[in-house]
């Protein structure tokens, strides 16, 4: 038997139809949700997903734009930036495309984002919300996947949950999301030495380590849900410039129960949960919520 496909794409396209009325309801109110994506570089995937973001705003009738710097900007220029917009009262999010380059501080940067601008969750304030079990923001992408549970009616409760990553935006916050739903965690990464070993007793796989094809259907349970947050453009082979997740996906799709593919799973739903988190800040400004 072959998996169920957990469609990323038609529930992030489900989900932004429903988001419609309560941009509508905002805007009339004098609060019409506004996020800011600041993109320093030229890197051509960063710069797709930012597009990505921005249109996926426009779409759905909220205010967005892009604030583009040279890769070679010094960090007082961003952190001024950043700073105008947090006094911006049209702004409700405010987006730091990552990674910066290595002269930035990354740390400091996101620090300097208002903690009730912060949509991407990664505020020190608001992880620490997160892992108290009182989210206030949650990281798009582990959020999206809670969606993803969600609606393939998967209950986390009790279950063996293996995360493989351990990344600060999406395997920390996946697996803190995983224990406050109840499931049994267990965090893995590329250097675990059995990882097998975890994987075939999972209920849950959540693949986040960034490396082609590194869960196979020999690590999988039968039955069990394979999340694969994945997304590595293949740079040689036959494939050469495909998009590839962390999964191989033909092998894990005979054994799953559930899975995700790439593109259109999780991908998606990243952006959809960035305009969720922008709504509801903007809600939370016009005391809707
Ligand atoms: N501050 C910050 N927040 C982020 O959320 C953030 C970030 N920095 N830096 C980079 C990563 C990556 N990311 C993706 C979002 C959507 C797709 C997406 O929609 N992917 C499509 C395919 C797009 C394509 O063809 O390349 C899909 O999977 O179907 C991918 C990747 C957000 N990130």
């Amino acid at each position: 038997m072959t998996a169920h496909i957990i469609d990323g794409k038609a529930l992030a396209e489900e989900l932004r139809q429903g988001f419609k009325s309560r941009v509508e309801t905002l805007t009339a109110k004098g609060h019409k949700p506004g996020l800011v994506v600041i993109l320093v570089g030229e890197d051509p995937a960063s710069q797709v997903y930012v597009k990505n973001k921005v249109n996926g705003c426009l779409a759905i009738g909220m205010h967005s734009e892009k604030i583009t710097y040279d890769a070679a900007v010094d960090q007082e220029t961003v952190l001024k930036k950043i700073a105008e917009l947090n006094a911006d009262p049209a702004i409700h999010g405010i987006l730091v495309q990552l990674p910066l380059p290595k002269h930035f501080d990354e740390e400091k940067v996101l620090e300097a984002i208002s903690a009730d601008k912060d949509v991407d969750g990664f505020h020190a304030e608001n992880v620490g919300a997160l892992a108290q079990g009182n989210p206030r923001f949650i990281p798009c992408t582990p959020y999206g996947v809670m969606k993803m549970f969600e609606q393939g009616k998967v209950d986390l409760n009790g279950k063996e949950a293996v995360v493989i990553g351990r990344s600060n935006i999406v395997g920390k916050p996946m697996a803190l999301l995983l224990i406050n739903a109840g499931a049994t965690v267990t965090v893995c990464n590329s250097r675990t030495r059995d990882l097998k070993f975890h994987t075939s007793r999972a209920d849950i796989v959540v693949a986040a380590v960034g490396k082609p094809k590194f869960v196979t259907g020999d690590m999988i349970k039968p039955g069990a849900v394979v999340i694969d947050v994945g997304i590595n453009r293949l740079q040689d082979g036959p494939d050469a410039g495909k998009l590839c997740g962390d999964v191989d996906y033909a092998g894990c799709l005979e054994v799953a129960g559930q899975i995700t593919p790439v593109p259109g799973g999780v991908g998606p739903m990243t952006i959809t949960m960035l305009l969720a988190n922008t709504i509801e800040a903007a809600e939370r400004k016009a005391g809707l919520r």
